[in-house]
C-alpha cells in the first residue's frame, strides 16, 4: 500500500513534467507511447487506491464525469473588454491621450491577439481550483473541469502562490482542420472557424469531450499582479512564464508608437504562418502605475487598446 502510494506520487511528478515539456516546451522528452503508459499505470492505481488522488493528478487530463449545468462565477476582478482601432492614426490618438495623462516616458508592450475565447483562472497556493469564462465581465460560467483537460494550463504551479489569470482558450488551425475533416466523414455540421470551435468545445457539459478537441491557452494577464509585488505587465508576462504558464512568445516591449506601429504591419504580413489565428494586435501600457493613473471606463481600460485587423476573405474550400 506504502508502496503504491510512493509509485503514485512518483507517477504524477513524471507526467506533469512530461506534459509541461510537451505542450508548454513543445520539447518532449519521452515518446508519446511511453507518456500513455505511464498515463494508463496511473489511473489504474488511482481507480484501486482512490485516496492518493491529488488535487494535480494528471489523470485529470482525460476529462471526469459530464456536468448537469455550469454553474455561475462572479469574477472578483472584473474581465475588461478592449477598445479597438482600426487604423494607424487610431494608435496614435491612442498614443497622444496616454502622453498627455502620464508624460512622454511611457513604453507599450505589444501582444498577439489570439482569436479565441477569454478565460480566467485561479490558483490557491499553487493548485488550480477554478476556471471561467468571461461571460458579460462580471459573472461568467464556472467551466474549470473543461479548462483541466488543455494540457497546456498548469494543473499546479512552480511556487505555492495564489493568483488569477487571464487569458485565451483557443483550437489551434491544424486541429481544427482535423476536427472539420472528422465531422465531414460523419455528416455533421462543420464549424466555421477555429474561435467558434474552441467556444463550442468549452460550452460541452462533458469533459471527456473538450479533451478531445486538444485546444490550448495562452495566458495574457496577471490579474492580482500589484497583490504580488509586481510594477509592470512585462514584469507579470514573465513572471507568469516561470510559473509555468504558457505565455506567447511574440510579445514585444516598444519604447514608442513607432515601434508598436513597426510590430503591428510585420505581424500583419506574417499572421498567416502562425499555426493559431489572431485577429490583431493589443498594446497595453507597461508601467502598472501608468496603468492606474489612466484608470478604466466601465467597459475598458484606458490603458490598452486592441488594433484589429480587416477580416480575411474566407476562402471556402
Ligand atoms: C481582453 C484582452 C485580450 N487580450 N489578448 C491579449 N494578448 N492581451 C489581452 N488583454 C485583454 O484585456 C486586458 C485588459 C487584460
Amino acid at each position: 500500500r506504502q508502496a503504491a502510494q510512493t509509485r503514485i506520487e512518483e507517477l504524477r511528478e513524471l507526467l506533469n513534467k512530461y506534459n509541461y515539456e510537451y505542450y508548454v516546451l513543445d520539447r518532449p522528452s519521452v515518446p508519446d507511447a511511453e507518456y500513455d503508459r505511464l498515463m494508463q499505470e496511473l489511473i489504474a492505481l488511482e481507480e484501486q487506491y482512490p485516496e492518493f488522488k491529488t488535487k494535480d493528478s494528471p489523470s485529470q487530463r482525460v476529462g471526469g464525469q459530464p456536468l448537469d449545468a455550469f454553474q455561475k462565477v462572479e469574477h472578483r476582478i472584473p474581465m475588461l473588454s478592449l477598445a479597438n482601432a482600426f487604423h494607424e492614426g487610431d494608435l496614435r490618438d491612442f498614443d497622444r491621450r496616454v502622453r498627455q495623462e502620464v508624460g512622454d516616458d511611457v513604453a507599450y508592450v505589444c501582444e498577439l491577439k489570439i482569436d479565441g475565447l477569454a478565460v480566467s483562472v485561479r490558483y490557491e497556493n499553487g493548485y488550480f481550483v477554478q476556471g471561467a469564462t468571461r461571460g458579460d465581465g462580471v459573472t461568467g460560467e464556472d467551466i474549470t473541469e473543461n479548462l483541466k483537460t488543455i494540457r497546456s494550463l498548469p494543473l499546479r504551479l512552480k511556487e505555492a502562490v495564489t493568483l488569477e489569470a487571464r487569458g485565451e482558450a483557443y483550437m489551434p488551425k491544424a486541429s481544427f482542420e482535423r476536427l472539420n475533416e472528422q465531422r465531414k466523414q460523419r455528416g455533421e455540421e462543420l464549424f466555421a472557424n477555429p474561435r467558434n470551435a474552441a467556444a463550442g468545445s468549452l460550452r460541452q457539459l462533458d469533459p471527456k469531450i473538450a479533451a478531445s478537441r486538444h485546444l490550448d491557452l495562452f495566458v495574457y494577464s496577471l490579474a492580482n499582479a500589484e497583490e504580488l509585488g509586481i510594477d509592470s505587465h512585462s514584469a507579470a508576462l514573465d513572471y507568469l512564464q516561470t510559473l509555468g504558464f504558457k505565455v506567447n512568445p511574440e510579445r514585444r516591449r516598444c519604447a514608442n508608437i513607432d515601434e508598436v506601429i513597426r510590430f503591428v504591419s510585420e505581424w500583419h504580413e506574417k499572421r498567416s504562418q502562425l499555426p493559431y489565428d489572431i485577429d490583431g494586435i493589443v498594446i497595453k501600457v507597461d508601467s502598472f502605475e501608468q496603468q492606474e493613473q489612466l484608470g478604466a471606463t466601465a467597459k475598458s481600460p484606458r490603458w490598452a487598446i486592441a488594433y484589429k485587423f480587416p477580416a480575411e476573405e474566407v476562402v471556402t474550400k
